[in-house]
């Protein structure tokens, strides 16, 4: 297959940052704000921000019923900090209405690490990342509660599970794209690859 277009859903968040580390890793990366746009991506990532907002809009936008069906369908999308979020089956402290498009069989922690680490940067160990350790960039970051016997727990930190894959879905709890370092989008790349 050639370039595998991946879509970035570009309604709040790091939008820029996820196109330019999808370009990085081999990708021809596109913006998604509309359905038509949504289903001509081979694969999607759902970038950080707020989830609250992201749900909303994608509610507001028409595009969340179309999200869940092509996920179930098997459309690759990967999750980070927010987009974590939205790939989770549960929330353990929604805001109230706060909807996912979910697909990971797991239960998220929205804002986990407290006030006194809103943000902060850690190595962390992702063996299905090869060459060594990526550092973790985690802004008022969830963390996984649970995870179903489906979902695969990629890299812990703290003990919690912060990147997770199952299946055709990866999310991590940390922002790859802020650090130059596209080897988890190149990851992903390679799993959208591997989908058709
Ligand atoms: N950096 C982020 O994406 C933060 C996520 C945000 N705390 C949320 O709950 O949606």
């Amino acid at each position: 297959m050639s370039a595998p277009t991946i879509g970035v859903l570009a309604l709040q968040g790091d939008v820029r940052e996820h196109l330019a580390a999808l370009e990085a890793a081999g990708a021809k990366a596109v913006q998604v704000r509309r359905l038509e746009e949504l289903d001509a991506v081979d694969g999607l990532v759902i970038p950080g921000g707020e989830s609250t907002t992201i749900s909303k809009l994608a509610l507001t936008f028409g595009l969340m019923d179309r999200l869940r069906e092509r996920v179930s369908a098997g459309m690759p999308a990967y999750g980070s900090c927010a987009g974590m979020i939205l790939l989770a089956d549960k929330i353990l402290d929604p805001r109230s209405g706060q909807e996912t498009i979910g697909g990971i069989d797991m239960i998220v922690r929205r804002n986990a690490f407290g006030r006194q680490n809103e943000s902060f940067e850690a190595t962390v160990e992702m063996p299905a990342v090869p060459g060594g350790p990526v550092e973790g960039v985690f802004i008022r970051a969830p963390w996984v509660e649970s995870t179903g016997a489906a979902a695969e727990t990629l890299a812990s930190y703290d003990g919690h599970p912060v990147a997770v894959r199952q299946r055709h879905l990866l999310a991590t709890a940390f922002h790859p794209e802020l650090t130059g370092d596209q080897r988890v989008h190149a990851l992903f790349t390679q799993m959208v690859r591997s989908a058709h």
